[in-house]
């Protein structure tokens, strides 16, 4: 039987914005994925926790964002895991629980330039393929990338969380840059860090 092609796309999603889901949908086109999981990262093992809202705040935020999109899924699956997140411990999971998947790794151009500091690199390159997407500022030679790892032409969307975090500490409008659905939110919770 056909195995379920099962994008991971991890992120810290603090909060997710628009650019994250015009990749992930681009991403599934590009990559010929049925589905993908946006994977709420409690603690990215190379970030430093300091301005992360609340596990389950930013979850609740990823799942009202998603909402419209039936092949987009958040996901509480590292809740459950250890922590920091270290995404190799987190495919064997997915692999072990889900025997009817084939999963495909997607990060951001920005990741892909640290990839070498990621926990068993090499073993994440070895058993799953990579899908990249560009990302301003994280230029990628196509020709020094190993064979399970591709780079997919999604655009690029100049917006980052930590933009979205500023203005709205500011005071400024983000209604161009996060969905609708979570703008109040969004308000609320970076607003009155
Ligand atoms: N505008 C964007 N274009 C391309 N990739 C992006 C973009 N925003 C986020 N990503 C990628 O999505 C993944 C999850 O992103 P993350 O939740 O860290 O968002 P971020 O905007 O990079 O956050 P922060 O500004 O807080 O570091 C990462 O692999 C990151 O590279
Ligand atoms: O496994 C690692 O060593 C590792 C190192 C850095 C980042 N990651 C994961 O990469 C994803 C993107 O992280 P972020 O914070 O850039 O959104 C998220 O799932 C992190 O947990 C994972």
């Amino acid at each position: 039987m056909q195995k379920i092609k099962t994008g991971i796309y991890g992120g810290s999603f603090n909060p997710i914005h628009n650019g994250h889901i015009a990749i992930a949908k681009r991403m599934l086109e590009e990559a010929g994925l049925d589905e993908i999981w946006l994977i709420v990262s409690p603690q990215n093992p190379l970030k430093a926790a300091g301005s992360l809202l609340d596990d389950q705040l930013r979850l609740d935020m990823t799942q009202r964002a998603l909402a419209p999109y039936p092949q987009l899924t958040a996901s509480d699956y590292e809740f459950r895991l250890p922590r920091p997140s270290y995404m190799w411990h987190t495919l064997q999971h997915l692999s072990a629980d889900y025997p009817d998947r084939e999963f495909t790794l997607l990060i951001g151009a920005d990741n892909w330039a640290v990839f070498d500091r990621w926990y068993h690199a090499s073993d994440i390159i070895a058993h799953y393929p990579i899908a990249i997407y560009p990302r301003t500022g994280s230029p990628i030679d196509t020709d020094t990338l190993p064979p399970s790892v591709h780079l997919y032409d999604t655009g690029l969307y100049d917006i980052s969380s930590t933009e979205v975090r500023e203005k709205v500490a500011r005071g400024e409008d983000v209604s161009q840059l996060v969905p609708k659905e979570i703008l109040k939110d969004v308000n609320l919770h970076y607003g009155q860090q």
